[in-house]
């Protein structure tokens, strides 16, 4: 005879290797959380400046950085003034933009002048793709095609301004768009200075992207690296989405109250 029907996985459960994991970091001092912005905490949409925070996502970060000991941090590929302004976030937070550049304040304007002349190059070659946008950043200019119909037209465009980078300039190829950045800063780099400024032992980190990957191969075996999203990567887990994403940070602040 069968008993009732097992219910559906809820698609926001953690998987149970990623659950212990949090258990047993969740107990280690100074302890870093960071994360990612687009398309961790903010799904991802068209136009970069409408993208918000799931619900849930403000209040889990506010309960994680809450707890004793834990420092967390939004470390973004955005600017931190527009990671702060886009994202509504506010807290006792550490913020890194610009893909690790911003660690501890705003650039100097020498970046700018230069960035403002690779801005010039590319600005003709996006006007000239209906959808294309570029996004002008204290460190990098952004190719962003997401919104482009015409996906050979898309292809073209980032070939074109791959073709257009001097060797002085740091490709950062995403999702929907290739940033051409004036420094050599990556996520990696800046979350290891954070945690050793932090004295942390261990440290979570979640992303999305391409740029993430650099983080995830900066951390050891004990840091609790996670994925969100398909495809390749240095992360020891994995979750769908950025529901999920609220799913583990609500996990991580019971863990941690
Ligand atoms: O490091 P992140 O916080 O993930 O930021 C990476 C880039 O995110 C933004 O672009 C991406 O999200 C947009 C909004 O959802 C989307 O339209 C675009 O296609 C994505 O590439 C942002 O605009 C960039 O400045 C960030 O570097």
């Amino acid at each position: 005879m069968s008993g009732p029907a097992a219910p559906l996985p809820s698609p926001t459960a953690l998987p149970a290797d990623l659950a212990a994991a949090l258990a047993v970091v969740a107990g280690r001092r100074p302890l870093l959380v960071a994360s990612d912005y687009d398309g961790v905490l903010a799904p991802l949409v068209g136009d970069p400046s409408a993208a918000v925070p799931l619900p849930g996502v403000a209040e889990a970060l506010s309960r994680v950085a809450a707890a004793d000991g834990v420092t967390v941090a939004l470390v973004s590929g955005r600017g931190v003034a527009d990671l702060r302004a886009v994202s509504g976030l506010a807290g006792p937070y550490r913020w890194i933009g610009s893909h690790g550049a911003e660690y501890d304040g705003p650039l100097t304007g020498e970046l700018a002048a230069r960035r403002d002349a690779l801005a010039e190059r590319l600005t003709p070659l996006v006007a000239a793709v209906p959808g294309a946008r570029l996004e002008v950043k204290p460190a990098s200019v952004a190719v962003h095609v997401r919104q482009v119909t015409d996906r050979l037209a898309a292809v073209d465009l980032l070939t074109q301004a791959d073709a257009a980078a001097d060797p002085s300039l740091t490709k950062k190829p995403g999702k929907e768009v290739l940033e051409l950045a004036v420094t050599d800063a990556d996520k990696g780099t800046a979350l290891l200075r954070l945690r050793d400024d932090l004295g942390a032992v261990a440290t979570v980190y979640l992303g999305d992207d391409r740029t993430d990957e650099d983080a995830f191969r900066a951390l050891a075996t004990g840091d609790v690296t996670v994925k969100v999203g398909e495809g390749e990567t240095a992360a020891r887990y994995r979750v769908a989405d950025p529901a999920a994403v609220v799913a583990l940070l609500e996990a991580l602040a019971d863990l941690l109250a």
